[in-house]
């Protein structure tokens, strides 16, 4: 299902002396069937954004349609449920969000709150394990028995068990080392080649968003600064810069080579392009 924004507006605490307009004049859409990064330095207003695809956050102005489901800035309070079974949302740390007394019970708890039988939703636990990384005897063990590592598959594994249409992932992989970053995103980018889930990916990773995603957003202040594929990269790499965000080793490995042999004046075609990041990425023992 499409996801799109019409000149949203939001402002935290509004009407107060706080007052904070968070986003500005956003208007976008997310492609069904896109895995979509968004990326932008802290406070930018990323987190905002998402939250409104869930219906966390509802717009001051403009309007959210994810799929046929609207919500309008000025409407009175929507039920949000049917939104809910469609979205699904991993939080940064969503091991903190565990409460059940067994891993079993943690991973049910969505499908079983949105009406599926007890025993589907065992069936679906136990499919869902070895994708996101666990084995079977995990499932009656106390969540909090577990790892950290662990703890946040189980919560993957209770978002992914609603069988959403759309994934928001909000830094999905904080705090991980880089093998435990590549494996997390590695189960997130295979699930929605399965599964061709509209994937809204949240980062402060410009490798991640490269590697995995085919429309990029950048938010800055508060507004999209630009939108695009990964293309957007190569082409944007000053701007970016100059917005704060850091553009990967092998991009800046592209504009160097390019310095090098003179060929700032040469265009590249987006294919050599690539094979200059791919390049890159093997100096760098990707
Ligand atoms: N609950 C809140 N009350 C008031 N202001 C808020 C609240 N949450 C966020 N803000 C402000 O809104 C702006 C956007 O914040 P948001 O959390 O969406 O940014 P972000 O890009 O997700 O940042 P980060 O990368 O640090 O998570 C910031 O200026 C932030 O301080």
């Amino acid at each position: 299902m499409d996801i799109v924004f019409s000149e949203v507006e939001y402002r935290y605490m509004q009407g107060t002396p706080f007052e904070k307009v968070a986003l500005k004049d956003l208007s976008i859409t997310i492609p069904s069937g896109s895995f979509t990064a968004v990326i932008g330095h802290t406070g930018s207003g990323k987190s905002t954004f998402i939250q409104h695809i869930n219906g966390l956050l509802r717009p001051s102005a403009g309007s959210v349609k994810v799929g046929s489901f609207e919500m309008k800035a000025g409407k009175k309070k929507q039920d949000v449920r049917e939104l809910r079974k469609e979205v699904g949302l991993v939080f940064q740390y969503p091991e903190h969000q565990l409460f059940e007394e067994t891993v079993e019970k943690d991973i049910c708890f969505g499908p079983i709150n949105f009406g599926l039988p007890k025993e589907k939703a065992s069936r679906r636990a136990k499919e869902l394990l070895p994708l996101v990384g666990l084995e079977e005897e995990v499932l009656a063990s106390s969540p909090f028995q577990l790892s950290g590592g662990q703890m946040r598959r189980v919560a993957i594994a209770g978002v992914l068990a609603i069988e959403p249409s759309v994934l928001v992932l909000d830094e999905p992989a904080a705090s991980l080392d880089p093998e435990g970053r590549q494996q997390m995103m590695s189960l997130f980018y295979e699930y929605h080649q399965r599964n061709k889930t509209t994937t809204v990916l949240v980062t402060h990773h410009m490798e991640d968003a490269a590697k995995y995603a085919d429309q990029i957003i950048v938010f800055h202040e508060g507004r999209v600064e630009m939108v695009g594929g990964r293309e957007l990269i190569f082409e944007h790499a000053q701007r970016l810069n100059e917005i704060g965000l850091d553009v990967p080793k092998s991009v800046r490995f592209l504009h160097n080579f390019q310095e090098r042999f003179h060929l700032h004046e040469v265009p590249m075609s987006f294919e050599m392009k690539e094979t200059a990041h791919f390049l890159g990425n093997v100096l760098k023992g990707e």
